[in-house]
């Protein structure tokens, strides 16, 4: 996407950071469940109990379009994704279970990187 106007070393490695962290999200064998927004019209109850929905597609056209001022950012709306996906699926489901092995692998990756 667009650079900032006077990126900062911070700033590149942290847009960095995040092009790496959402391609793996996104290639990732469980993410099926979250690469698109939850579509509302088929899913009952949903817009009711959700206040913020978040997917990877979303989260893909944020970073694109300098949306997220610094990792921080980006991090809140991965771990949107993951906590309306524990709020309305079982943890015994298919989804469910995909919400949180894809927590797991976020967390270790972004910590891996950040010590790296
Ligand atoms: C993440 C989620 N959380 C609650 C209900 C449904 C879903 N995902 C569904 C499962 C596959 C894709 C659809 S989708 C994303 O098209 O609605």
């Amino acid at each position: 996407c667009a650079k900032m106007p006077k990126p900062s070393q911070d700033n590149d490695r942290d847009l960095t950071f995040c092009r790496i962290l959402l391609a793996e999200l996104e290639d990732h064998h469980d993410a099926w469940p979250f690469l698109n927004p939850v579509n509302i019209k088929t899913v009952p109850g949903y817009r009711k109990v959700i206040k913020k929905p978040m997917d990877f597609s979303t989260i893909r056209e944020k970073l694109c379009s300098c949306q997220y001022q610094n990792l921080e950012m980006f991090i809140i709306d991965v771990n949107l994704v993951f906590d309306n996906c524990e709020k309305f699926n079982e943890d015994n489901s298919e989804i469910g279970r995909a919400g949180h092995n894809m927590r797991k692998f976020f967390e270790r990756r972004w910590t891996e990187l950040l010590k790296s």
